[in-house]
């Protein structure tokens, strides 16, 4: 173990952006915590890391569980000694109308997307504050964190939640030197987006993969966003060159929004 490298542990990493931002981390030279509900790709995802040199462990953990979710940062300790990046990476997706939603899918979303950012900002804090280092949270948003879109409102509103989480944890956590910061992707090609595509042609009678589609139509750069445009910019927050921002929920999704 090197106690130089620095430590990063991202949720829901056992595949899509969360694996992207895994190995941009550790190629970046972070020692890599990777955690996920789902324990197989948690561990796949992290023997594929060690296979490359990045030195990694697998913690399963459902975000939902503020429990499991300082069980993540015990064990992290425990193994490397340090906390200084953790990644509220984790997130899941719905589709339906504000009409038909109901209350344990509402439920459902904001015991992953909402509490389990806010389990994630707790268990980092304390350790970060422990350790007297200072440290970086960064959460997961989306362009649905800066307008709300139809068919996706309530996962929409877990984002905007997101927002706020990010900006009020920066403003208590500043004195501290732990630094608060969101990464708001757009369109992303992973099965989150393979399901919400799925949700929306069934409402709107379309053919498979026409939502996404649509949805790609409005990128300003023509083309839909690869993990790795998120990885690169996740990268620079999880990096000293960030060290004089917080509190920002920043777009990197190539021209949908702007603001
Ligand atoms: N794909 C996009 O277009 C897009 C756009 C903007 C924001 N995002 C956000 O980026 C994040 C990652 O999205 P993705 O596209 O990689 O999704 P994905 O579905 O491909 O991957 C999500 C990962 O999170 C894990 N996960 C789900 N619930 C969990 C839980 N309760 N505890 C721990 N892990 C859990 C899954 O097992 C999976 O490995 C999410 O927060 C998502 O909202 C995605
Ligand atoms: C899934 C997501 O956050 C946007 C709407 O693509």
């Amino acid at each position: 173990m090197n106690m130089d490298k620095k430590v990063a542990v991202i949720t829901g990493s056992g595949q899509g952006i969360g694996k992207a931002i895994a190995e941009r981390l550790g190629k970046d030279g972070f020692t890599i915590v990777i955690s996920d509900v789902n324990e197989e790709s948690a561990n796949r995802t992290s023997i594929e890391l060690m296979e490359k040199g990045i030195e990694s462990m697998a913690v399963q953990a459902n975000v939902s569980s503020k429990k499991e979710i300082e069980n993540l940062v015990e064990q992290t300790v425990e193994q490397y000694g340090q906390l200084d990046v953790f990644i509220n990476n984790a997130g899941i997706d719905q589709v339906d109308s504000i009409l038909n939603i109901s209350e344990e899918d509402v439920q459902k979303i904001f015991e992953v997307n909402v509490f389990g950012t806010l389990y994630g900002i707790q268990a980092a804090a304390v350790q970060m504050k422990k350790q007297g280092t200072g440290g970086k949270i960064i959460n997961a948003c989306s362009i649905a964190g800066h307008r709300a879109y139809s068919l996706l409102g309530a996962y929409s509103a877990t984002k905007f939640a997101v927002k706020a989480w990010t900006q009020a944890a920066a403003e208590e956590l500043a004195s501290s030197k732990i630094t608060v910061n969101s990464y708001c992707p757009g369109i992303v090609g992973t099965s989150m987006w393979d399901r919400i595509d799925a949700g929306m042609v069934e409402y709107m009678n379309l053919e498979k993969g026409q939502a996404f589609e649509q949805f790609s139509k409005s990128i300003a750069l023509g083309r839909t966003q690869e993990p790795e445009d998120v990885a690169n910019f996740v990268s620079f927050l999880a990096s000293k060159d960030s060290d004089y921002m917080t509190g920002q929920s920043v777009l990197i999704d190539g021209g949908i929004l702007y603001g």
